[in-house]
């Protein structure tokens, strides 16, 4: 009789771990005794129990020994969103998903989570406390959230209890902390250029920024939680810091906490909406005699000027969810791990 050795359940791989979620993600898997094995295109750093495997995982071959005795996997790998390469957003988000199924299946996975987005309901318009139930855009705002939505329902259609592989979705908002690549270096580079004087409409509209080690928190939950007998199966989950704030107070709290001034001239939404999407057709048509890339895109001129605050009500019901840090304490944690970045450095 060939018994089948069952893969630790103290043994997991994580697809973009060489990222900025991912290392964070990576972290605390380690200290609470996981084992961990990398797969990313890239590594940016050497941990004591991180294996790392580098590859593309559009390319299955080279994903399988990654997940080799592994029952878990986080998938949180994506080209970032300021490439605007539709392109790459589908070989990878798209594509890719469907490989990092395939190989999960193959592999023997057990539990796949997947880093999702709560933009995937978001269409440039408010959205205020929303719920999971909301239906995807229609007209998503930029092609990684069109991505982000194909990639999604690809994880969770593929939660199988017969074929033994397990699926969820992670949908965070606003990731901030240190050692972010985007939120917190863009601000400062506009704040150098003299372009953070203005607040983008009336300043009044409420967005969920999520400090990253909450959102490590929600995906740990979730995978120890999935099991076949439980209702997360198949299902997505809003992880935010639960704490709506001011985008401009935000904005201007990090800015202040580097030394830089507070935005304080208003602008119209509508005209600098206009102005950000005349501009992205402009670059859109000099694209093969010149490359720029304009600040204000027409997403980011949305994401900067609309509510967009998420309701997290199913993760502390199913997850049993609730922030680690508050907001307060993670933009003073962040505003602390930039020293390079302050006024004057
Ligand atoms: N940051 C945020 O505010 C939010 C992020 N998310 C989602 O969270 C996830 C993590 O985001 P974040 O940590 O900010 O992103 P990062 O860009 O910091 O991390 C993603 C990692 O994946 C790698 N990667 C990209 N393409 C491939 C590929 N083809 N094969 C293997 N590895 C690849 C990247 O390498 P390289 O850097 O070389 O491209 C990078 O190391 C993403 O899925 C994102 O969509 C969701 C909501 C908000
Ligand atoms: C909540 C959420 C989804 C945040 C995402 C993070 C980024 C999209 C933001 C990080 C820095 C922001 C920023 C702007 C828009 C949104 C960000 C890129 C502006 C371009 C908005 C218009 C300005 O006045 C300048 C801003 C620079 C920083």
């Amino acid at each position: 009789m060939t018994t089948r050795v069952r893969p630790s359940t103290k043994r997991c791989a994580v697809i973009g771990g060489s990222g900025f979620l991912g290392r964070h993600l990576v972290e605390k898997l380690l200290d609470r005794g996981y084992s961990v094995s990398v797969f990313d295109i890239r590594q940016s750093y050497e941990l004591p129990g991180v294996a790392f495997h580098l590859g593309d995982l559009c390319d299955k071959q080279a994903l399988l020994p990654a997940m080799k005795d592994v029952s878990l996997v986080f998938h949180c790998a994506s080209p970032a969103p300021a490439s605007d390469d539709r392109g790459l957003f589908e070989r990878v988000n798209i594509q890719g998903t469907r490989i990092v199924i395939q190989a999960c299946i193959e592999a023997g996975v057990q539990k796949l989570v997947l880093t999702s987005s709560a933009s995937v309901v978001f269409e440039g318009t408010d959205i205020k406390n929303g719920r999971e139930d909301l239906p995807y855009a229609k007209k998503p705002i930029d092609y990684y959230t069109e991505t982000k939505i194909q990639q999604e329902k690809l994880v969770l259609e593929a939660c199988d209890k017969e074929k033994g592989l397990l699926t969820v979705a992670i949908r965070p908002h606003g990731i901030f902390g240190p050692r972010d690549p985007q939120l917190v270096p863009i601000l400062v580079d506009a704040a150098r250029r003299g372009k953070m004087k203005f607040i983008i409409g009336d300043g009044t509209n409420l967005v969920d920024f999520t400090f990253v080690e909450n959102v490590v928190h929600g995906h740990i939950l979730a995978a120890e939680r999935l099991r076949p007998d439980s209702p997360i199966c198949g299902k997505p989950y809003h992880i935010t810091n639960d704490e709506p704030v001011k985008f401009w107070d935000f904005m201007s709290d990090v800015l202040v906490g580097l030394g830089y001034a507070a935005p304080r001239y208003h602008l119209p939404y509508a005209l600098v909406y206009g102005l950000a999407l005349l501009l992205w057709l402009l670059a859109l048509i000099l694209r093969p005699l010149v490359s720029f890339k304009p600040t204000f895109t027409p997403m980011r001129v949305a994401l900067a000027g609309t509510h967009h605050y998420y309701n997290c009500e199913r993760a502390k019901q199913d997850l049993g969810y609730k922030p680690v840090v508050s907001l307060k304490d993670g933009i003073a944690r962040t505003v602390q791990s930039y020293p390079h970045l302050r006024q004057g450095a």
